[in-house]
């Protein structure tokens, strides 16, 4: 197997760490020429959709890449920003603010960057970019808080994949998941508070997670428990009964019987009772896009209204809330034991000499 260029080993070049966040990815542009690549590659992923290669090449190429791309294009054109894919947007500004919250921890000499499972930047490109920076130890950071194989797993297979390219291999450390994180739980609730403070609250809070085949759980994916775990801390964190929300999941894809309750099964139930106000908030995505903003927070407003329900309010992901960053802050420097230390940052070391300065 060819390795991937390296830089030359050098004896005297201090070990440096590299901190790698990793999300989902995204199309280049909301068109179907762009989304055709991306569908491709993801749906290719044999951790993604695990039925017979040769039967699932034929749908793939002969139905599903002829139809969904002009129909995501066009749901991706309704959330699209200035600055491109609301995921890569909000992943990108994560990460910028994550390095500078590190530093202000006085991890300043970190290299933090982030890559997409599928399009770009890939992982491949990023750890060969961190790779030529000197980073010989990496920490990865999967942008999922529960623990799904395909999701967190396929993104840490990209970098073991990458990594058994690499002559010289980094030491590496992997976050699994983070959904029963304290900080998680109390950001997500701060959230929510915030927002009844401001808007009241409601009869229901629908907490909804990306949906995962059925099967997946009878073969000992955690995904599902670990959905159920964030959705009780988050209740009792709030101080929520059992009849104040629900658990569901959404984006069901193909025919297949995914996990159960669909949250427009239960938006339509919570319409046809007469709810009169229903939020919903997705504890399962660390940044908003395609699916919290088209398909919850348009496509799920209707459901639930064309039903009879009353209010609807979909309630934005952390993003870049600033407790957001802190935990994704905290998750690494957790990891960093033992590799490096905090260095008092530059101002504090500056204000420190000065002080001694006028002292001496
Ligand atoms: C939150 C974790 C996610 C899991 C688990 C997950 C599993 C999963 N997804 C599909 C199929 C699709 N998902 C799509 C979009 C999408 N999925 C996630 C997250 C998880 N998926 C995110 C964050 C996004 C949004 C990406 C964006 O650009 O905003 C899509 C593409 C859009 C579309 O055409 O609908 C597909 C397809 C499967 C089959 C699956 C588990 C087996
Ligand atoms: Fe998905
Ligand atoms: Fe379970």
């Amino acid at each position: 197997m060819p390795y991937l260029t390296e830089p030359e080993f050098r004896h005297d070049r201090p070990a440096r760490t590299g901190v790698l966040l990793v999300n989902l990815g995204t199309p280049e542009a909301p068109t179907a020429k762009a989304l055709r690549p991306y569908l491709k590659e993801f749906l290719s992923d044999r951790r993604v959709i695990e039925i017979p290669r040769a039967v699932w090449w034929f749908v793939l190429n002969g139905v599903i890449l002829n139809v969904r791309p002009k129909k995501s294009a066009e749901k991706y054109a309704t959330i699209w920003q200035t600055e491109g894919s609301p995921l890569l947007v909000h992943t990108r500004e994560q990460t910028r603010l994550l390095a500078e919250q590190l530093g202000q921890r006085g991890h300043g000499d970190l290299v933090v960057d982030f890559a997409m499972r599928y399009g770009a930047p890939s992982v491949e490109s990023v750890i060969q970019t961190m790779r030529a920076r000197g980073v010989d130890r990496l920490v990865v950071l999967p942008l999922y808080p529960q623990y799904a194989a395909s999701s967190s797993g396929t993104a840490l297979d990209a970098v073991f994949r990458t990594l058994m390219k690499l002559r010289n291999m980094p030491e590496v450390r992997t976050v699994r998941h983070f959904h029963d994180h304290p900080g998680y739980i109390a950001a997500l609730a701060g959230k929510i508070r915030a927002h009844w403070q401001a808007h009241g609250r409601p009869d229901k809070l629908v907490m909804s997670f990306h949906g995962v085949p059925r099967f997946t759980l009878d073969k000992g994916d955690p995904y599902h428990c670990e959905c159920h775990v964030t959705g009780r801390l988050l209740a009792e964190a709030l101080g929520l009964s059992r009849d104040d929300y629900a658990v569901c999941f959404q984006s069901r894809f193909g025919r297949a019987e995914w996990l159960k309750p669909y949250a427009f099964d239960v938006l339509r139930e919570l319409g046809r009772a007469r709810t009169r106000r229903v939020d919903v908030v997705c504890p399962g995505f660390v940044s908003d896009c395609l699916e919290t903003l088209e398909e919850i927070a348009v496509e799920g407003k209707e459901v639930f209204l064309t039903a009879g329900g009353g209010d609807y309010r979909y309630i934005d992901c952390l993003n870049e809330a600033p407790d957001a960053i802190a935990i994704l802050a905290d998750i690494v420097e957790a990891q960093l034991a033992g590799w490096t230390r905090a260095q008092p940052d530059t101002a504090a070391r500056l204000a420190r000499a000065r002080a001694l300065g006028a002292a001496g």
